[in-house]
Protein backbone atom coordinates (compact mmCIF):
# COMPACT_ATOMS: atom_id res chain seq x y z
CA UNK A 1 0.00 0.00 0.00
CA UNK A 2 1.14 3.25 -0.88
CA UNK A 3 0.63 6.41 1.45
CA UNK A 4 1.50 10.05 0.57
CA UNK A 5 0.68 12.40 2.98
CA UNK A 6 -0.33 16.34 2.54
CA UNK A 7 1.16 17.94 5.69
CA UNK A 8 2.30 21.00 7.16
CA UNK A 9 3.85 19.11 9.79
CA UNK A 10 5.34 15.87 7.97
CA UNK A 11 7.74 15.05 10.69
CA UNK A 12 4.90 14.57 12.58
CA UNK A 13 4.35 10.83 10.97
CA UNK A 14 7.91 9.39 11.70
CA UNK A 15 5.00 8.23 14.85
CA UNK A 16 3.48 5.42 12.13
CA UNK A 17 6.78 5.74 9.75
CA UNK A 18 8.87 4.53 12.12
CA UNK A 19 7.71 2.75 15.11
CA UNK A 20 5.57 -0.40 15.85
CA UNK A 21 3.35 -2.23 13.71
CA UNK A 22 3.38 0.33 11.04
CA UNK A 23 7.28 0.99 10.82
CA UNK A 24 7.75 -2.88 10.56
CA UNK A 25 5.65 -3.09 7.59
CA UNK A 26 7.06 0.12 6.03
CA UNK A 27 10.56 -1.72 6.79
CA UNK A 28 9.07 -5.10 4.94
CA UNK A 29 8.02 -3.09 2.47
CA UNK A 30 4.21 -3.00 2.52
CA UNK A 31 3.83 0.14 2.90
CA UNK A 32 5.25 3.00 1.82
CA UNK A 33 4.64 6.73 3.72
CA UNK A 34 5.61 9.77 1.89
CA UNK A 35 4.80 13.51 2.90
CA UNK A 36 4.66 16.72 0.83
CA UNK A 37 4.54 19.99 2.74
CA UNK A 38 2.34 22.75 1.01
CA UNK A 39 4.26 25.35 2.63
CA UNK A 40 7.29 24.05 -0.57
CA UNK A 41 3.92 24.91 -2.97
CA UNK A 42 4.33 28.66 -2.40
CA UNK A 43 5.95 31.15 -3.63
CA UNK A 44 5.72 34.40 -1.93
CA UNK A 45 8.56 35.65 0.74
CA UNK A 46 6.30 34.53 3.73
CA UNK A 47 5.33 31.53 2.48
CA UNK A 48 2.07 31.87 2.98
CA UNK A 49 -0.59 28.89 3.40
CA UNK A 50 -3.14 30.53 5.30
CA UNK A 51 -5.28 33.43 4.67
CA UNK A 52 -8.45 34.93 5.78
CA UNK A 53 -11.96 33.62 5.52
CA UNK A 54 -14.19 35.12 2.68
CA UNK A 55 -17.46 36.41 5.12
CA UNK A 56 -15.34 36.92 8.36
CA UNK A 57 -15.23 35.22 11.10
CA UNK A 58 -12.36 33.94 13.53
CA UNK A 59 -9.00 31.78 12.16
CA UNK A 60 -7.69 31.43 8.41
CA UNK A 61 -8.38 29.03 6.03
CA UNK A 62 -5.93 26.85 4.07
CA UNK A 63 -5.25 28.45 0.56
CA UNK A 64 -5.83 26.52 -2.78
CA UNK A 65 -3.02 27.39 -4.98
CA UNK A 66 -0.28 25.15 -2.31
CA UNK A 67 -2.88 22.17 -1.58
CA UNK A 68 -3.49 21.78 -5.68
CA UNK A 69 0.27 22.13 -6.36
CA UNK A 70 1.02 19.69 -3.42
CA UNK A 71 -1.81 17.05 -3.86
CA UNK A 72 -0.72 16.67 -8.07
CA UNK A 73 2.88 15.86 -6.39
CA UNK A 74 1.79 13.50 -4.05
CA UNK A 75 -0.81 11.63 -6.76
CA UNK A 76 2.38 11.59 -8.68
CA UNK A 77 4.40 9.97 -6.18
CA UNK A 78 2.31 6.74 -5.65
CA UNK A 79 0.38 4.10 -7.55
CA UNK A 80 -1.99 5.91 -9.91
CA UNK A 81 -5.39 5.89 -9.11
CA UNK A 82 -5.13 6.93 -5.56
CA UNK A 83 -7.79 7.88 -3.63
CA UNK A 84 -7.52 11.53 -2.15
CA UNK A 85 -9.06 11.47 1.54
CA UNK A 86 -9.65 14.46 3.26
CA UNK A 87 -9.56 13.88 7.06
CA UNK A 88 -12.35 16.45 9.11
CA UNK A 89 -15.52 16.04 11.54
CA UNK A 90 -17.76 16.50 8.21
CA UNK A 91 -16.34 13.06 6.68
CA UNK A 92 -17.66 9.47 6.67
CA UNK A 93 -17.24 7.85 10.32
CA UNK A 94 -14.35 5.71 10.09
CA UNK A 95 -14.85 2.38 11.40
CA UNK A 96 -13.47 -1.43 11.12
CA UNK A 97 -15.29 -1.92 7.74
CA UNK A 98 -14.30 1.49 6.23
CA UNK A 99 -10.72 0.42 7.36
CA UNK A 100 -11.42 -3.09 5.32
CA UNK A 101 -12.54 -0.70 2.23
CA UNK A 102 -9.46 1.62 2.49
CA UNK A 103 -7.02 -1.29 3.06
CA UNK A 104 -8.12 -3.09 -0.73
CA UNK A 105 -6.91 0.61 -2.68
CA UNK A 106 -3.49 0.34 -4.34
CA UNK A 107 -3.08 3.68 -3.11
CA UNK A 108 -4.22 6.92 -0.70
CA UNK A 109 -3.33 10.12 -0.80
CA UNK A 110 -4.12 11.75 2.64
CA UNK A 111 -4.60 15.43 3.05
CA UNK A 112 -4.14 16.27 6.86
CA UNK A 113 -6.05 19.54 7.40
CA UNK A 114 -4.68 22.91 9.81
CA UNK A 115 -6.46 26.35 11.19
CA UNK A 116 -10.44 26.64 10.41
CA UNK A 117 -9.91 24.20 7.30
CA UNK A 118 -9.86 24.09 3.76
CA UNK A 119 -11.52 26.01 1.38
CA UNK A 120 -14.37 24.48 -0.12
CA UNK A 121 -13.40 24.58 -3.65
CA UNK A 122 -10.15 22.79 -3.28
CA UNK A 123 -12.44 19.88 -1.53
CA UNK A 124 -14.75 20.16 -4.47
CA UNK A 125 -12.27 19.75 -6.98
CA UNK A 126 -9.73 17.79 -5.62
CA UNK A 127 -10.94 15.55 -3.27
CA UNK A 128 -12.32 12.19 -3.61
CA UNK A 129 -13.63 10.83 0.22
CA UNK A 130 -13.93 12.52 3.11
CA UNK A 131 -13.48 10.47 6.44
CA UNK A 132 -13.71 11.14 9.78
CA UNK A 133 -12.20 9.21 13.33
CA UNK A 134 -14.50 10.93 15.29
CA UNK A 135 -17.30 13.13 16.40
CA UNK A 136 -14.44 15.88 17.91
CA UNK A 137 -12.11 18.61 16.47
CA UNK A 138 -8.69 18.04 16.76
CA UNK A 139 -6.11 20.67 15.80
CA UNK A 140 -5.67 19.27 12.58
CA UNK A 141 -6.04 16.71 10.51
CA UNK A 142 -1.91 14.68 10.79
CA UNK A 143 -3.74 12.98 14.12
CA UNK A 144 -6.49 11.42 12.12
CA UNK A 145 -4.27 10.43 9.31
CA UNK A 146 -1.88 8.77 11.10
CA UNK A 147 -5.34 6.52 12.79
CA UNK A 148 -6.15 5.28 9.81
CA UNK A 149 -2.36 4.61 8.57
CA UNK A 150 -2.29 2.24 11.75
CA UNK A 151 -6.23 0.65 11.48
CA UNK A 152 -5.56 -0.41 7.52
CA UNK A 153 -1.94 -1.43 7.96
CA UNK A 154 -3.06 -4.32 10.03
CA UNK A 155 -4.98 -5.09 7.32
CA UNK A 156 -2.34 -5.45 4.61
CA UNK A 157 -1.03 -9.05 4.29
CA UNK A 158 1.79 -9.99 5.91
CA UNK A 159 1.82 -6.99 8.33
CA UNK A 160 0.31 -8.96 11.51
CA UNK A 161 2.50 -11.70 12.84
CA UNK A 162 -0.10 -14.10 13.64
CA UNK A 163 -2.41 -14.24 10.11
CA UNK A 164 -5.23 -14.39 12.15
CA UNK A 165 -4.91 -11.67 13.99
CA UNK A 166 -6.45 -9.34 11.96
CA UNK A 167 -9.04 -11.48 11.53
CA UNK A 168 -9.70 -12.06 14.89
CA UNK A 169 -9.85 -8.83 16.07
CA UNK A 170 -12.93 -8.48 17.70
CA UNK A 171 -14.17 -5.85 15.55
CA UNK A 172 -13.66 -8.11 12.61
CA UNK A 173 -16.60 -9.39 14.23
CA UNK A 174 -18.49 -6.41 15.47
CA UNK A 175 -17.84 -6.94 18.61
CA UNK A 176 -15.65 -5.48 21.83
CA UNK A 177 -12.83 -7.33 22.99
CA UNK A 178 -12.29 -9.96 25.41
CA UNK A 179 -9.65 -9.62 28.42
CA UNK A 180 -6.28 -10.17 28.01
CA UNK A 181 -3.86 -11.78 30.77
CA UNK A 182 -0.60 -12.77 31.24
CA UNK A 183 2.03 -13.19 34.25
CA UNK A 184 2.22 -13.54 37.25
CA UNK A 185 -0.61 -15.89 37.78
CA UNK A 186 -1.95 -13.60 40.74
CA UNK A 187 -1.81 -10.36 41.08
CA UNK A 188 -3.12 -7.77 43.95
CA UNK A 189 -5.04 -11.30 44.66
CA UNK A 190 -6.64 -11.35 41.54
CA UNK A 191 -6.29 -14.87 39.85
CA UNK A 192 -6.25 -15.49 36.05
CA UNK A 193 -9.68 -17.23 34.72
CA UNK A 194 -9.12 -20.86 35.43
CA UNK A 195 -9.73 -21.48 31.80
CA UNK A 196 -7.18 -19.79 30.44
CA UNK A 197 -4.54 -21.98 32.37
CA UNK A 198 -7.01 -25.24 30.71
CA UNK A 199 -5.05 -25.94 27.84
CA UNK A 200 -8.33 -26.67 26.63
CA UNK A 201 -8.33 -24.51 23.03
CA UNK A 202 -11.66 -25.06 22.27
CA UNK A 203 -13.11 -24.04 26.01
CA UNK A 204 -10.58 -20.91 25.90
CA UNK A 205 -11.89 -20.08 22.83
CA UNK A 206 -15.63 -20.35 23.92
CA UNK A 207 -14.99 -18.11 26.83
CA UNK A 208 -13.15 -15.41 25.00
CA UNK A 209 -15.87 -15.14 22.78
CA UNK A 210 -18.48 -14.81 25.90
CA UNK A 211 -16.68 -12.05 27.16
CA UNK A 212 -16.79 -10.62 24.08
CA UNK A 213 -20.39 -10.70 23.73
CA UNK A 214 -21.28 -10.16 27.04
CA UNK A 215 -18.83 -6.77 27.46
CA UNK A 216 -20.42 -5.77 23.90
CA UNK A 217 -23.81 -6.32 25.48
CA UNK A 218 -23.04 -4.22 28.51
CA UNK A 219 -20.91 -1.49 26.98
CA UNK A 220 -22.24 -1.20 23.56
CA UNK A 221 -25.18 -2.48 22.96
CA UNK A 222 -25.59 -0.06 19.43
CA UNK A 223 -23.13 -2.78 18.07
CA UNK A 224 -24.95 -5.78 19.20
CA UNK A 225 -27.85 -4.45 17.13
CA UNK A 226 -25.95 -4.36 14.11
CA UNK A 227 -24.44 -8.15 14.56
CA UNK A 228 -26.10 -11.36 13.37
CA UNK A 229 -25.48 -13.56 16.09
CA UNK A 230 -24.78 -17.75 15.28
CA UNK A 231 -26.41 -19.87 17.24
CA UNK A 232 -23.42 -20.30 19.40
CA UNK A 233 -22.70 -16.94 19.60
CA UNK A 234 -27.21 -16.34 21.23
CA UNK A 235 -26.26 -19.72 23.70
CA UNK A 236 -22.95 -18.21 25.24
CA UNK A 237 -24.55 -14.23 25.65
CA UNK A 238 -27.47 -15.75 27.56
CA UNK A 239 -24.85 -17.55 29.83
CA UNK A 240 -23.51 -14.60 30.28
CA UNK A 241 -26.56 -12.19 31.19
CA UNK A 242 -27.52 -15.66 32.88
CA UNK A 243 -24.67 -15.42 35.29
CA UNK A 244 -24.82 -11.92 35.92
CA UNK A 245 -27.72 -12.65 38.07
CA UNK A 246 -25.56 -15.30 39.51
N1 LIG B 1 -12.44 14.47 14.00
C1 LIG B 1 -11.67 14.34 12.88
N2 LIG B 1 -11.69 13.27 12.07
O1 LIG B 1 -10.83 13.51 11.08
N3 LIG B 1 -10.26 14.71 11.21
C2 LIG B 1 -10.76 15.25 12.32
C3 LIG B 1 -10.39 16.57 12.85
O2 LIG B 1 -10.86 16.98 13.89
N4 LIG B 1 -9.53 17.27 12.09
C4 LIG B 1 -9.10 18.59 12.50
C5 LIG B 1 -9.63 19.65 11.58
C6 LIG B 1 -8.95 20.94 11.95
C7 LIG B 1 -9.34 22.01 11.01
C8 LIG B 1 -9.09 21.67 9.59
C9 LIG B 1 -9.77 20.40 9.21
C10 LIG B 1 -9.40 19.30 10.14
Amino acid sequence: MEISVVSLFPEMFAAVRDYGVTGRAVQNGLLSIQCCNPRDFTTDRHQTVDDRPYGGGPGMVMKTEPLQQAIAVAKASVAPGATVIYLSPQGRQLTQAGLAELAAKPSLVLLAGRYEGVDERLIDSEIDEEWSIGDYVLSGGELAAMVMIDGLSRLLPGVLGHHLSAEQDSFAEGLLDCPHYTRPEHFRGMAVPGVLLSGNHEAIRRWRLKQSLGRTWLRRRDLLEQVELSDEQNKLLAEFIRELDD
